[in-house]
């Protein structure tokens, strides 16, 4: 729900995307001079010009529109310029006043439960991702893979003020998604790529599921090759979850494992992966466009249910997965995870660290 509603928000600032977009290719170690054009182009993070406008209109302004206006009306014979003036103004005030109005809905509803409250998942998330950044994020900074999804804005949300109020110093951000790169730009964090900064010290990511060996189930949020990619990249991988999430085996909660494609296979694989595999396989589709789902590297997603009844090697099932021709990448993650922050209802959080230590591409 939280990712339709901000992904709503961004929607409505076109001009702000393309401005943001042309500044992506230098958006490494952001200096103080792009903090500054990046708040005067995204000023339009004031999405509608309107809405800009009428946010200037002082209170007086529009109480006194509201008066003049019913003195107005009950003043038949008041001159007719008047009259029509004090409409204006009535009209002004009221559209602002609507305006603020669904801004206030948004952004509570954004939080999980209408109310300005976080629900008690939500708090989790937050607690998790709050407990893995003390540990794992020095103050004196580091090179940061950021991961995708609701965990993650809490993540987000945490480097924002840390970064500000200058508890967190030198971090260079690196998103594993469109969606995370808008909230660490939108947060006015420094960012970078994997072209300027392919090495990164930490990544932290949530997960749709994670079994006792930990081995991951990601991609709800189509988001797992570039995700796998920036994990890859990372020394250390941590996982951030609410309780929800934690499973003694994988398929006990979560159901399918999220596989993205080239469009090019899609149609064959969704007739090979269940002949080899079992199970059934479906094409995503949008939710609020007709059609599949696109992710951000222009491919297709299918997600395979794979049989529970039967006892599966992960990690030969990720191999063999992603040895299919047109398969980019699968969402299973096995044997990469350092450790596990799992969140619970109570407000506790509990660290789990991986038996062996995963082995890595770059010590
Ligand atoms: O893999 C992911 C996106 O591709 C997410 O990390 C995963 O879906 C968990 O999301 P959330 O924190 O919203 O539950």
């Amino acid at each position: 729900m939280s990712m339709f509603l901000n992904l709503d928000r961004m929607e409505g600032g076109t001009r702000c995307q393309e401005s943001c977009a042309k500044q992506e290719t230098s958006w490494s170690h952001r200096s103080s001079a792009a903090k500054s054009v990046q708040s005067k182009n995204c000023s339009s993070s004031c999405t509608r010009a309107d809405s800009c406008i009428l946010s200037r209109i002082p209170m007086a302004l529009q109480i006194l529109a509201y008066v003049v206006t019913i003195l107005s009306i009950l003043c038949v014979s008041a001159p007719a310029h008047s009259q029509s003036l004090s409409l204006s103004l009535f009209r002004i005030a009221s559209t602002r006043f609507i305006i603020s109005r669904s801004a206030m809905t948004l952004s509570q509803n954004g939080t999980g439960t209408g109310s300005g409250q976080l629900s008690a998942i939500e708090e989790a998330k937050k607690s998790a991702a709050i407990a893995c950044a003390k540990k794992h994020i020095p103050s004196s900074g580091c090179r940061l893979g950021v991961g995708s999804g609701s965990t993650v804005k809490h993540l987000v949300d945490y480097l924002a003020e840390n970064y500000a109020n200058g508890s967190i110093n030198n971090l260079v951000c690196v998103a594993t998604s469109y969606q995370t790169k808008r909230w660490l730009f939108e947060a006015n964090l420094p960012m970078s790529d994997l072209d300027l900064t392919p090495e990164l010290d930490v990544c932290i990511d949530g997960a749709d599921e994670v079994d006792k060996e930990f081995n991951l189930i990601k991609g709800g949020g189509g988001c797992l090759a570039r995700e796998k990619i920036v994990q890859t990249a990372a020394k250390k991988f941590y996982v951030i979850a609410d309780y929800t999430k934690q499973s003694a085996f994988l398929g006990e909660k979560y159901k399918y494992v999220p596989i993205e494609v080239l469009p090019f296979a899609a149609e064959p694989l969704l007739r090979w992966l269940p002949a080899r595999e079992g199970g059934s396989a479906e094409l995503r589709m949008a939710a609020r466009k007709c059609g599949p789902v696109i992710t951000d590297n222009n491919n297709y997603i299918i997600d395979w249910h794979f049989d529970k009844t039967t006892q599966h090697n992960w990690k030969e099932t990720q191999m063999r997965l992603n040895n299919t021709p047109g398969v980019v990448d699968c969402g299973l993650f096995v044997g990469v995870t350092d450790g596990v922050f799992f969140a619970y209802p109570d407000g506790s959080v509990q660290e789990l660290h991986a038996p062996t230590p995963p082995k890595k591409f770059l010590p």
